[in-house]
């Protein structure tokens, strides 16, 4: 796909209007890095299109990707069948962001506010490095209302870029500024909660957790150890495994496809899938559907992040699909990890 290059954002639709009229001769129209389109219940959604037929989807509501897709056509990401896409419900699959409050790990409402809030496309961001390989991405801005200053008295800037690589690859970079002007610090815990679709959760593996200490979720936030091989799935899981490496693999083995994650600036990884029981109570989640995702979440939770005003963090998560033909102990987990 032809588009300018990164450093030179497309213009809003209203600017790129004007100087249609205006000038002569007439510009060519740029093709823009995005495509802003009517989502469920008349959201907006922006599209991202890569080469050989990559995409990705990302509600303004939320900041939230909702869908991720590869060159054969094929959802990476699991949105509930049941979904519900009406504020102030938060959409239940994709990547929700947890910000500024992961869980219950304080007084907000349980993983804090920034995913179910309006936010808006940003235009004009401060640079940020990026792959001049990738074509495809969208800025969006998060700032707090006044209705979130009485929850959470603090003054913010949260800068979301989505970008879909050359080979398919997603990307999430997050930076968050304090902007007090009362010389005030903050502190905020923070995840990206990521719902992976899988064939079936029985055949499905984590490697890069074993031997971690984590936080069981079910047991009061007591403290364990990761004990053996691989992660597996039988029951409930809801783990905040600490100090995780920087690269995690989810292997399906049905589906013959590993995803890797690497995280930067996020020293957790929260994995979590609700099981049966928990699935039924959940109005907006189907029955079996628990079998069909997976969610391992790059995260800061056992250290919350401090910003001093005017300081700004930068939390990172990318994401990669790629085959596998791990059947029987084919596959070293190590190359996918460290490869
Ligand atoms: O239902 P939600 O508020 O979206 O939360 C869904 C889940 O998110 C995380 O993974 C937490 O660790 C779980 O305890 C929680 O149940």
């Amino acid at each position: 796909m032809a588009a300018p290059p990164p450093s030179s954002p497309s213009p809003p639709p209203a600017a790129a209007a004007a100087a249609t009229q205006q000038t002569q001769p007439q510009p060519q129209p740029q093709t823009p890095f995005y495509e802003l389109v009517k989502g469920n219940s008349g959201l907006e959604k922006v599209l991202l299109r890569g080469t050989r037929g990559f995409s990705a989807e990302v509600y303004l509501y939320g900041a939230q990707v909702t869908s991720w897709k590869n060159d054969h056509a094929e959802e990476l990401l699991f949105v509930s069948s049941k979904a519900i896409f009406k504020p102030p419900k938060a959409i239940r699959g994709g990547i929700p962001i947890c910000f500024p409050q992961f869980g219950t790990h304080g007084n907000l409402e349980q993983h804090g506010f920034a995913r179910n809030r309006l936010w808006t496309i940003d235009d004009n961001p401060p640079p940020l490095p990026v792959n001049p390989a990738i074509k495809s991405f969208v800025d969006l801005i998060l700032r707090p209302s006044d209705e979130d200053l009485k929850i959470w008295p603090h003054s913010f800037e949260f800068r979301l870029r989505v970008a879909l690589g050359p080979n398919g690859d997603l990307s999430l970079t997050s930076r968050i500024r304090n902007t007090n002007t009362d010389g005030r610090s903050f502190s905020y815990t923070f995840a990206y909660h990521t719902y992976f679709s899988v064939s079936d959760i029985s055949e499905v593996r984590v490697e890069g957790l074993e031997t971690m200490d984590y936080l069981d979720n079910l047991k009061g936030k007591e403290r364990f150890t990761e004990q053996g091989d691989a992660i597996v799935f039988e029951s409930e899981i809801d783990k905040v495994y600490l100090a995780a490496p920087s690269k995690i693999a989810i292997i399906d083995h049905e589906k013959k496809r590993t995803f890797v994650l690497t995280k930067e600036g996020l020293p957790d990884a929260v994995v979590w899938n609700p099981w049966d029981k928990k699935a039924k109570a959940m109005q907006d989640f189907g029955d079996g559907e628990y079998k069909h995702m997976l969610c391992v979440e790059p995260a800061a939770v056992e250290k919350p992040i401090t910003l001093k005003p005017g300081e700004e963090w930068k939390g990172r998560l990318a994401l990669s699909a790629v085959p596998s033909s791990y059947c029987s102990g084919q596959l070293d987990p190590l190359k996918v990890l460290q490869g």
